[in-house]
């Protein structure tokens, strides 16, 4: 059935993102009379390349049209995700200080570590947005196919929560296997040769993070659970376990997705539209926790190693459509947003940058 949230705010606003562009919503309500596509995604393990061409095609033209997909048949154990969901519980439920001593803030260039509750607030709402966060980035002594104990993580693990590390990271291994194989459709995808990324993604940008979101109180005109954004990389896969995250429509509308039990949401990133010369589109999206309950959820988010030029795809530019974007590596890109995103979101400093019509 066809639901639409009502907001007492109706006003169209533009609000502009940590990636320089603008984006206008035409009111703050949400609706689930418009959907994501839901792709079917086992035929990227068949040994037929037309198999994989075809779910290729699929996945083109959602990436294309909006950008986020739900995928069904992916292979990942899902009791891998349930155990690093039952760490996030555990963690989020821990006293502030001990969950401070891994403060994000001691790392300024990196995301990794807490983030606390009501930190941000990119959209300048009248309160900051409602989550806490814990990040990690890819540690390559645990990558499933390139190994290399001699690289050092860069990581802030809470002390004496070894459970926690360890139920995190398995999780993360198994999405990398994933996401490698993910890659390899996307090339299809995009019409250039399978193993078009194979060498970008030895050493991947893989950072995963767990969100908790309390109940919210306030309503949505006021708060965020997290403000409306962009993300960096080039694609993210969620699980969550309630509903709440809402995505821009072409039109301007807020679309309430719906969590599918043992499916993902998958998204384009910025760097991928950059790549693609905006052929695929990284779409702006939300949360507001209205479920009446908690909610946690566990992004993962996929890139191309930090030394790669982020240089457009041949398949995506020519004479009459030029490439839109300066080249730069990846790893200055994630850097620029990284510090951009910690400074601007904190509380209040970005609220200049919402215009209000
Ligand atoms: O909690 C979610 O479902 C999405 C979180 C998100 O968009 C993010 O962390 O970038
Ligand atoms: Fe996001």
């Amino acid at each position: 059935m066809s639901t639409t949230v009502t907001s007492t705010d109706n006003t169209p606003k533009t609000i502009r993102l940590t990636n320089g562009k603008d984006f206008t919503f035409v009111s703050n309500a949400a609706t689930t009379q418009e959907t994501i596509p839901i792709i079917d995604v086992s035929r990227m393990h068949s040994p037929n390349l037309a198999d994989r061409q075809a779910l290729a095609e699929e996945i083109r033209e959602a990436a294309h049209i909006i950008g986020f997909f739900c995928i069904t048949n992916h292979g990942i154990d899902m009791n891998l995700a349930s155990n690093a969901m039952e760490q996030a519980r555990k963690f989020f439920a821990l006293p502030e200080a001990k969950k401070m001593e891994v403060s994000s803030e001691l790392i300024p260039d990196e995301y990794c570590g807490y983030h606390g509750m009501q930190r941000y607030n990119p959209n300048g709402w009248k309160y900051r947005d409602l989550y806490e966060a814990f990040n990690w980035n890819y540690n390559p002594a645990k990558d499933p196919d390139y190994p290399d104990s001699s690289t050092p993580q860069i990581n802030l693990w809470p002390k004496d929560m070894p459970a926690f590390e360890d139920k995190l990271s398995a999780y993360q291994t198994e999405m990398i296997r994933f996401a490698r194989r993910l890659t390899r459709i996307f090339a299809l995808a995009l019409h250039v040769s399978e193993d078009f990324y194979d060498e970008n993604v030895k050493q991947p940008e893989a950072g995963l993070r767990i969100l908790h979101y309390p109940r919210q109180e306030a309503c949505r005109d006021e708060q965020n659970g997290i403000g409306a954004h962009t993300d960096v990389e080039f694609f993210t896969v969620i699980t969550s376990d309630a509903e709440g995250l809402e995505v821009l429509s072409k039109s301007g509308h807020w679309i309430k997705v719906k969590p599918i039990p043992g499916c993902f949401v998958v998204n384009i990133a910025d760097c991928f539209m950059r790549q693609t010369n905006d052929f695929f589109v990284s779409t702006v999206h939300r949360v507001i926790n209205e479920s009446g309950r908690e909610r946690y959820s566990l992004p993962f988010f996929w890139g191309i190693d930090r030394k790669t030029l982020l240089s457009p795809v041949p398949t995506c530019v020519s004479d009459e459509n030029p490439n839109k974007y300066p080249v730069m590596t990846a790893g200055d890109y994630y850097l620029w947003r990284t510090r951009k995103q910690k400074r601007s979101w904190k509380v209040g400093e970005n609220a200049s940058e919402t215009v209000k019509e």
